[in-house]
């Protein structure tokens, strides 16, 4: 089996990318944010009280007649950003872009955080992470990656996210019409459960590439890119008034500045994010300050490689055993 679905940014700066997928029978469509750093799936719900629900697709399992309640399990979940929900679970008729998984637990959300009532084109999460992370008790459930994994032509899933445009998921192949010369694959550790790898080095602009291993996570479930301060300085002391605003939480500069671009390394390949990836947003609507796509991860405990690296790529997850994560350009 394969499976292909639109990756859609959810507002003009590509904060997050969401898929159409369907639940049950009849089938009921919801936008989702498919999540790599993550790997619980769930959805608003009929459960959801309306307070919370401001112009969210629901997922009402009572109108489907495949879906069957997970008994006595539930699920809670915190997000890097603080962001976070929890709810109860069932199981039913679940797929993304043709690619149907029978029984995937679908994690219903009792209860959902500020930040996911207000984002009002994403309906839930599909975590693509490894499944050790999901974290439905009494039971921990799979993820839709892992369900489909034994049906697929090849075990992996392909993310080509795009700038200010609509990418594409796909499952069980690799579409080399999405991209150009070799692919790149270095290893993966998947403990504790994030798809970790390292970065062979980076550069600024033109200047030379600094050979240095940098262990994060590909996360498609973050906005930014979080490298180590010393990097993040390095980058923006050749940004004409830039400065680490504690008020802003992070790198801003004139909307005007000349930023360069940035360049990462896996293994002996290089990629190149264009300046304009970095020139994320503007701190309001009329500000001429803007704020970083590359921001320091010293408060994260971990580098995240989020959608402003790894839309200057095509990627590949491959569920292999090993696990192992591709990069090409195109
Ligand atoms: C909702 C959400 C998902 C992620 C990345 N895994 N973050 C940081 N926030």
């Amino acid at each position: 089996d394969t499976g292909s679905a639109a990756a859609i940014p959810i507002n003009e700066v590509d904060i997050a990318y969401v898929t159409p997928v369907t639940i049950g029978t009849p089938p009921q469509t919801l936008m989702l944010d498919l999540d790599t750093g993550s790997s619980d799936l769930w959805v608003f719900s009929s459960l959801t009280p309306s307070n919370q629900v401001r112009g969210q697709e629901i997922y009402s399992p009572t109108k489907s007649s495949t879906s069957k309640l997970l008994s006595g399990h539930t699920w809670s979940i915190r997000y890097g950003d603080g962001s976070g929900s929890r709810g109860t679970v069932y199981t039913d008729n679940f797929t993304i872009g043709g690619l149907e998984v029978k029984s995937q637990a679908v994690q219903a959300a009792l209860e959902v955080s500020s930040s996911f009532t207000q984002e009002q084109s994403l309906d839930g999460l599909v975590g693509l992470g490894f499944s050790a992370l999901n974290t439905v008790r009494p039971s921990s459930q799979l993820t839709f990656f892992d369900n489909a994994r034994p049906n697929l032509d090849e075990e992996v899933f392909t993310a080509d996210l795009k700038y200010h445009a609509t990418g594409s998921y796909d499952f069980g192949f690799i579409d080399s019409k999405k991209y150009a010369g070799n692919i790149t694959y270095t290893a993966v550790q998947q403990s504790p459960g994030y798809w970790t790898h390292s970065l062979s080095g980076y550069s600024v602009g033109s200047g030379a590439f600094h050979a240095s291993q940098i262990s994060g996570i590909s996360d498609t479930g973050t906005t930014l890119l979080y490298l180590p301060t010393a990097i993040v300085t390095a980058y923006y002391r050749q940004v004409q008034g830039a400065q680490n605003s504690q008020y802003y939480g992070g790198y801003v500069f004139p909307c005007s500045s000349t930023l360069p671009t940035f360049t990462f390394g896996i293994e002996g390949a290089r990629f190149t994010i264009p300046a304009s990836y970095i020139n994320y947003t503007r701190i309001s609507p009329t500000s001429t300050t803007c704020y970083g796509g590359l921001q320091s991860s010293s408060g994260l405990g971990i580098n995240i490689f989020g959608d402003v690296a790894l839309k200057a790529a095509f990627v590949v997850f491959s569920g292999t055993n090993p696990p192992r994560i591709g990069f090409a350009i195109k």
